[in-house]
């Protein structure tokens, strides 16, 4: 069996409260180590008081009237010798009537015998006789609460004492094994006596957890406390004591400044100790953030305003020590790097941009090359014979007109050469040279491919040819020569009218495009996408010439030499079955059945006989960069070592038709000055864009 509280159904709020309050069930005297019981009956008001405690009477009869009840009884378990009940009192305070065992041989109000009942409101309380402590012992239980009072009979670990008053253990070890064990196992056993406070115990343990609670909690507050504390400190800035400020590690300097002009300002700072110079006068010495330690001789960190400006006086002139935090210089080098590499980015800007410009004017200049070309072919053989002299090539890019047929127009004695890529094609009046001296058919094109600079000395080959043009003998290098039809200029003459006419495609495009209402700023957009497609473009251009460039210079003479003589031995007997490597168009690459194709027939870019039709180049025909640079022309110089390594300006066909002051125009005037046999050659110089003659600056 359990032990507790027992407590009837309140009959109000305050019923209910006590009810649910356990140890509002529970009244203890101390003194006795006795406790008593109030039951009351919710519904009617009526209590009872078990084992009432005459020093307690006062409290009881409070409690009872604080909780609204009518105190009907008040109940004793045997007759007390260790206390005096306060039943009698009891009854006086609340007119309750006393009830005790009639074997007790007490005075009561009511006696009771085993079996009767004592009701209150809707509750009965049986009465089961337990001698052994006392011969009065009475246990008095509830049924339907399910709960006993023993009295002294059964205690918390033990049982009243037998030593005395009547006492029986016999009896008392009968009564409480009889008709208290025997009870049901839930029943609640609610005994007179707690000698060893295992209540008070129960309480204190329950009252210490609760506080262990409360103390754990309290900590965890507190720590969330100090965290707050912590971040509260740490978002608040560091006061700028000049320990602090020293402590820190900043650079810092003292300066003694004085202060002429009087012409300054300083203030104090939120939360900070000391003046800070707000503004100064340029030229006194004082810049903004000083923060002044001494004026005219005296320290004013711990000053006031009010001493701060009696120190410094009406003028503001005076002398002053301020401490100065260094700020961080950027390195003069550095500095002077970044200067230089801005520059440097400028100017390549700027040249990018012209450069566009210029590319953009290459296709008006193949066609004045055409125009050069085909007035040059014209020009009396006698002027290509007398160029017996050399010039070293490493670019040659000339625009040929057809090789004529032998039933046309004689052939211009004027050597014609022109590059795209590392081929270089030659013709010598409207005929091409040859190479190796194979009977070539007159209308034949030589195309020679250059290789590192490889020479060959023309000359050597050619001696005897009337028809075919000796190069000089510093003239072309080579390392493959190979000899195709003359489908070169044919699709040379196609390719100049595709771009022609995909030209005015364009330009009609760009037409339409100007009378179509557009976003202004979609047009920008398409233009610097178009802009900086040429820089791109142009930059790998001339990164590609340069490279070919340095090689060319890094390479002698004698290894060129050398180079030649191999590459001669190692030319085919039919140099014709070298395919052409000729970059621009694979359609070059492919014979002409034909070579008698009229020169009239040609130049229409028109087949009109059986030959096989060029199919379109596969590039675009908008001139690339690397071809730009390749049709860069300059004069062929007969020994112009000097020439060869000046960076020559592209010569432009109209201007050297008319003959120009320029070194190229002179060079051009020079050429015909020796019986006209002049072809035009760019010495392309390293580190120097050849075609536009500027400097790159990388
Ligand atoms: N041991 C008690 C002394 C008081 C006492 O004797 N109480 C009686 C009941 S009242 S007459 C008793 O039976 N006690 C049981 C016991 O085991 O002592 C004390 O510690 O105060």
């Amino acid at each position: 069996m359990d032990t507790g509280s027992v407590v009837s159904e309140p009959i109000s709020a305050h019923h209910r409260a006590f009810a649910k309050q356990k140890s509002a069930s529970m009244l203890f005297d101390t003194e006795s180590s006795t406790y008593s019981y109030l039951l009351a009956d919710a519904g009617t008001g009526e209590a009872v008081i078990i084992d009432p405690v005459l020093e307690q009477a006062k409290r009881d009869a409070q409690l009872v009237k604080d909780l609204g009840f009518k105190l009907k009884y008040a109940i004793n378990t045997h007759m007390h010798a260790d206390h005096i009940t306060g039943s009698g009192w009891l009854r006086q305070l609340t007119g309750c009537q006393s009830v005790i065992a009639a074997a007790s041989g007490a005075k009561a109000d009511r006696h009771i015998v085993e079996g009767d009942h004592i009701a209150f409101g809707r509750h009965s309380i049986d009465t089961l006789a337990t001698p052994g402590h006392t011969n009065g012992c009475m246990s008095y239980v509830i049924k339907e609460q399910g709960c006993i009072f023993t009295g002294d009979t059964l205690l918390i670990r033990g049982c009243g004492r037998t030593d005395f008053q009547e006492g029986s253990a016999k009896h008392l070890y009968q009564n409480v094994h009889e008709k208290i064990f025997s009870l049901p196992e839930n029943y609640r056993v609610y005994p007179a006596h707690d000698y060893n406070n295992i209540d008070i115990r129960i309480r204190q343990a329950e009252l210490e957890y609760a506080l262990g609670r409360e103390e754990l909690q309290m900590l965890s507050i507190v720590e969330e406390a100090r965290a707050l504390q912590a971040r509260l400190e740490k978002s608040k800035p560091e006061a700028q004591t000049l320990y602090n400020i020293i402590s820190s590690g900043v650079a810092l300097s003292l300066h003694a400044v004085h202060a002429t002009s009087g012409r300054w300002a300083a203030q104090q700072r939120a939360d900070q100790p000391g003046f800070y110079v707000e503004w100064a006068l340029e030229g006194d010495g004082l810049y903004k953030g000083d923060r002044i330690l001494e004026i005219n001789g005296r320290l004013v960190t711990s000053k006031t305003k009010e001493e701060l400006q009696k120190h410094v006086g009406n003028s503001g002139k005076c002398q002053m020590v301020v401490l100065r935090k260094k700020t961080v210089a950027i390195p003069q080098k550095q500095l002077d790097q970044e200067k230089e590499n801005n520059m440097r980015l400028q100017h390549r800007i700027s040249y990018l941009e012209e450069q566009v410009h210029d590319l953009q004017n290459v296709k008006e200049q193949e066609q004045h090359q055409q125009q050069q070309h085909q007035q040059l072919r014209h020009q009396p053989q006698q002027q290509q014979t007398t160029q017996s002299n050399s010039a070293h090539v490493t670019s040659i890019s000339i625009s040929s007109p057809p090789s004529p047929s032998p039933t046309t127009t004689p052939p211009s004695d004027k050597p014609l050469i022109f590059q795209r890529g590392n081929y270089i094609t030659t013709l010598v009046g409207g005929k091409p040279i040859e190479l190796v001296g194979d009977e070539l058919p007159p209308a034949h094109v030589t195309k020679t491919l250059i290789k590192e600079n490889t020479h060959i000395d023309l000359r050597d080959r050619l001696p005897h040819h009337s028809h075919l043009y000796a190069m000089p003998s510093k003239s072309l290098s080579a390392s493959k020569i190979s000899i195709n039809s003359d489908s070169a200029y044919m699709q040379q003459q196609k390719r100049d009218k595709e771009r022609q006419r995909d030209r005015h495609e364009r330009q009609r495009d760009r037409e339409r495009e100007r009378e179509r209402p557009r976003d202004a700023l979609q047009q920008q957009l398409q233009q610097q996408l178009h802009r900086d497609h040429l820089r791109s473009t142009h930059a790998r251009s001339v990164e590609h010439l340069n490279h070919y460039n340095g090689l060319e210079r890094r390479r002698g003479d004698v290894s060129r030499q050398s180079e030649a003589q191999t590459l001669r031995a190692r030319l085919p007997s039919d140099v014709r079955s070298v395919k052409s490597l000729d970059f621009d168009s694979e359609n070059e690459s492919k014979p002409m059945t034909t070579t008698t194709t009229t020169t009239t027939s040609m130049t229409s870019g028109e087949s009109r006989t059986n030959h096989v039709r060029p199919t379109p180049p596969k590039k675009p025909l908008r001139l690339s960069l690397q071809r730009a640079q390749s049709l860069q022309t300059v004069e062929l110089h007969p020994c112009a070592e000097h020439d060869r390594k000046r960076p020559m300006k592209r010569m432009h066909h109209n201007s050297s038709a008319s003959g120009g002051s320029s070194p190229s125009d002179e060079g051009q005037g020079h050429g015909h000055g020796h019986g006209g046999s002049v072809a035009l050659i760019e010495n392309c110089s390293p580190m120097h864009t050849a075609s536009l003659g500027r400097h790159k600056l990388i």
